[in-house]
């Protein structure tokens, strides 16, 4: 017997391919909002910007709980507040619906609006493996003018790092007497592991020549380098998605599975905190990454 394959049937085929694919990309869209490495807003401009994209067929009751505090039952309620019907989906929403959603996450979400008077002490974070050392090497490969701050750590080097180029290596005695001598900016231990510290002195130094200092260290530094220096400017890096950034954490190959998992639930904790920061810049290509770092600081 003979099997023939028609037109109809490729064809339906194909379909639940293309529907297969859309829904891994709407899954994957979800999760980007859920590890907040997109606003929900940034997902809505993308829906109504294009219905027909995976952003616009997903379903308005899937994008309210991939959004993190919204449970099912906040969800109806909100829908009802806003006076949109649960099946539909975000590209299909109306002016007025579109309006009253947008509205409603500028209250409960509002994003980071740069301020005024910024200095040129200039902190780079976010997190793990998004690509901070990659884009401050890129920055100062343009800019050489920009003083790129390095770090005293307790880590061991990793295999081509330069003592004084990528890292002061101390040990846990000489990181005491660091601290205890006012010698460091700011310190943290970071992924609940190493201890990281910024050296004072030639940010002092190169502040008093004129020139821009890029810091790129952790949360919990930024934060204290901005209760330190509140005129400080404070860049968040973000990967294109979450998907992205597990590829390049696990690419990169410098960690085994455990320690990976360590620094994925920090990067949850980071991600979370972008709010804190003056802008938010995504790490999709290297050199665009970096020329729109150099754009915000100079
Ligand atoms: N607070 C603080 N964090 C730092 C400093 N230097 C590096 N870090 C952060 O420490 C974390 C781990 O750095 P590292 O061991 O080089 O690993 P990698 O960032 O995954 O390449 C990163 O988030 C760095 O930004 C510092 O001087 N102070
Ligand atoms: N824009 C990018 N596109 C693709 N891969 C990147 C990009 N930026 C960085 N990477 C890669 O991602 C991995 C992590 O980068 P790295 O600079 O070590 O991150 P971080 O310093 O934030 O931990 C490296 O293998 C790097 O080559």
């Amino acid at each position: 017997m003979t099997e023939r394959q028609g037109p109809p049937e490729v064809d339906r085929v194909a379909a639940s391919r293309r529907a297969v694919a859309a829904r891994r990309e709407r899954a994957s869209l979800k999760r980007d909002v859920t590890t907040r490495v997109i606003t929900p807003q940034e997902l809505l401009r993308r829906a109504l910007a294009d219905p027909a994209s995976p952003a616009g067929a997903m379903r308005v009751t899937e994008f309210l709980t991939s959004i993190p505090a919204i449970g099912e039952g906040k969800r109806d309620r909100i829908l009802h507040d806003l006076g949109i019907s649960p099946v539909k989906r975000l590209g299909g929403l109306g002016a007025r619906q579109r309006r009253a959603l947008l509205d409603f996450l500028d209250r409960r979400w509002p994003e980071p609006r740069p301020r005024a008077g910024r200095s040129r002490l200039v902190v780079l974070a976010g997190p793990t493996a998004v690509g901070k050392g990659t884009v401050a090497a890129q920055v100062r490969k343009r800019h050489p003018e920009i003083h790129l701050s390095v770090s005293a750590t307790t880590r061991p080097p990793r295999p081509g790092e330069v003592e004084g180029e990528h890292y002061f290596f101390v040990d846990d005695a000489e990181f005491d007497r660091l601290i205890a001598s006012g010698e460091l900016l700011e310190h943290a231990t970071v992924h609940n592991r190493y201890r990281y510290g910024t050296p004072r002195k030639p940010i002092v130094r190169a502040l008093e020549d004129g020139r821009t200092v890029l810091l790129e260290i952790d949360l919990q530094g930024a934060r204290q380098v901005r209760a330190a220096e509140p005129s400080a400017t404070l860049v968040f890096l973000l990967p294109p998605s979450w998907d992205e950034l597990v590829q390049r954490l696990v690419g990169r190959g410098t960690e085994g599975e455990e320690e990976r998992a360590r620094r994925l639930r920090t990067a949850k904790v980071e991600l979370a905190a972008q709010g804190e920061f003056d802008y938010r810049v995504v790490n999709d290509h290297v050199e665009r990454a970096a020329d729109e770092v150099v754009s915000l600081v100079t």
